[in-house]
């Protein structure tokens, strides 16, 4: 699957910046470098002075800092090259245009140099999936949890699990093999290989029980302003934005599409979204913006129901709620259990956030879940399902039914380590990588 062919790729943003590194991978990374410095490579693993030329023309193409990466010691596991140009985009069009023209380079399709380091072994799935929520964190709590799995906290537990499965496998299929020759223990399943399948189920089930916080912390958790027209949800928005995103009008139905505004609740991300007042219409615009609100509100993570003063009630919702009194600068406090603001003078905001921030934070965590993706989730469900038939079964099943089970819980690890079996997921794993990574 590894072409031999090598790839170069711009590793930093476009347009003007202070400086633009390009990246090369594989075997024609060295004679690359040579032939832009017209020289031998500088000394491995340190940034070196020199002036590229275009090869075909000895044209000067721009002074800049090199790095001679041999491998397998890389990124990648191949011989790697950094040239840190000066970054305006004509510099770097010119200097990938020249690395283009030799021979065995080609362009680095998105992920590439991640998916040679996995398929070097350099990184294994779950660091993967770590690096690249790592490039897609919005905010603090997404880049600890990234960061965390990139540096192998899960893929050091799950490999913790593996070894253990495979000495009480090894202990079964010796019973297996030998269970006629006397020496070995004719049971399937000792008490011991008994007693650690429990310890590594009881451990992931731990692991399990996280409230899926996890993949919510990918998502982002979603907070839908909803009401009655005019109860003043499009003024919260923009107060709480601080931008002047939404229509405020004194008009009742002035929303019509949902309006979504991301932000950063504590390290937290937060999808705040504005919708359509709820009141039966017979404007066919504001009809469908109303059923657009009703959809909204059954995907929310929380509703905060606005009522102005003598406004409605919530409806019975399957999102939890949080009823905020409004417009409080003309009518004082609300009822008790309510949260009075007034977007107007600013009042109750502060508090308004941070009960957002608290319900947010027990429904994210704040990064230490070990399980970030379903992927990993129904791998580990399935690995805990072959070990309760080895705990529970273990000492009555034949020695072959226990052997299969442990054989397809210890494979359903290597797939959440991808070992095994998720041939088909990488190509979408790695296109959703950036260009250069
Ligand atoms: N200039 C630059 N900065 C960068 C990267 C890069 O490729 N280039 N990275 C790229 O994404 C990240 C760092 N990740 C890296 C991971 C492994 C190795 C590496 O060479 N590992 C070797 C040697 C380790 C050592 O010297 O201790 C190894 O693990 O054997 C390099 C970068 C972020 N910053
Ligand atoms: N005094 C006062 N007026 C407010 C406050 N918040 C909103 N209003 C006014 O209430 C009216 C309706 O506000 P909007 O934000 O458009 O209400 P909405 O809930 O988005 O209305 P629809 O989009 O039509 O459903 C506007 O005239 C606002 O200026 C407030 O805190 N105090
Ligand atoms: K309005
Ligand atoms: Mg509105």
């Amino acid at each position: 699957m590894l072409s031999s062919d090598s790839i170069f790729a711009p590793a930093t943003g476009y347009g003007r910046t202070a400086v633009a590194v390009v990246r090369i991978s594989g075997p024609q990374a060295g004679p690359a470098l040579a032939s832009l410095i017209r020289s031998p490579v500088p000394p491995a693993r340190r940034l070196s002075l020199r002036i590229l030329r275009e090869p075909a023309t000895g044209e000067l193409l721009d002074h800049a800092l090199v790095a001679w990466l041999p491998g397998p010691g890389t990124a990648t596991g191949e011989d790697m090259v950094e040239l840190h140009l000066h970054g305006g985009p004509a510099v770097r069009a010119a200097v990938l245009r020249c690395l283009g023209g030799l021979p065995g380079l080609a362009p680095a399709e998105p992920g590439a140099f991640t998916r040679r380091a996995f398929l070097n072994g350099r990184m294994d799935l779950t660091a993967v999936e770590g690096l690249a929520d790592l490039i897609d964190a919005e905010t603090e709590a997404q880049r600890r949890q990234a960061v965390r799995q990139l540096d192998g906290a899960l893929g050091r537990a799950v490999e913790g699990w593996r070894v253990a499965l495979l000495d009480v496998l090894a202990g079964t299929e010796a019973a297996l093999d030998f269970s006629d020759e006397g020496d070995v223990d004719d049971e399937a399943l000792t008490a011991s290989g008994r007693a650690a399948a429990a310890r590594v189920r009881d451990a992931i089930e731990i692991a399990l029980a996280d409230g899926r916080r996890g993949e919510r912390l990918r998502d982002g958790f979603t907070v839908v302003l909803a009401g009655a027209p005019n109860a003043g949800k499009s003024t919260l928005l923009n107060a709480l934005a601080r931008r002047d995103v939404a229509i405020v009008s004194e008009i009742p139905g002035t929303t019509r599409d949902a309006i979504e505004v991301r932000c950063d609740l504590g390290g937290l991300p937060v999808l705040l979204v504005d919708t359509a007042g709820l009141r039966d219409s017979t404007d066919a615009i504001e009809a469908e913006g109303v059923a657009r609100s009703r959809r909204r509100i059954d995907q929310a993570d929380l509703v905060l129901w606005l009522r102005e003063p003598g406004g409605e009630v919530p409806p019975p919702l399957s999102a939890p709620v949080l009823v905020v009194a409004t417009k409080a600068d003309l009518s004082g406090l609300g009822a008790g259990g309510e949260i009075p603001i007034s977007a107007r003078t600013g009042a109750g905001l502060d508090r308004l956030l941070s009960e957002i921030e608290r319900i947010a934070g027990s429904s994210l965590g704040c990064g230490d879940a070990l399980v970030t993706r379903e992927r990993q989730r129904l791998a580990l469900e399935r690995c805990v399902h072959h070990l309760d038939r080895v705990v529970v079964n273990g000492a009555a099943n034949p020695a072959e039914l226990v052997a299969e089970d442990l054989r397809l819980a210890v494979r359903a690890l290597g797939e959440v380590a991808g070992r095994v079996g998720v041939e088909e997921m990488l190509d979408r794993l790695f296109a959703s990588f950036c260009i250069g990574k």
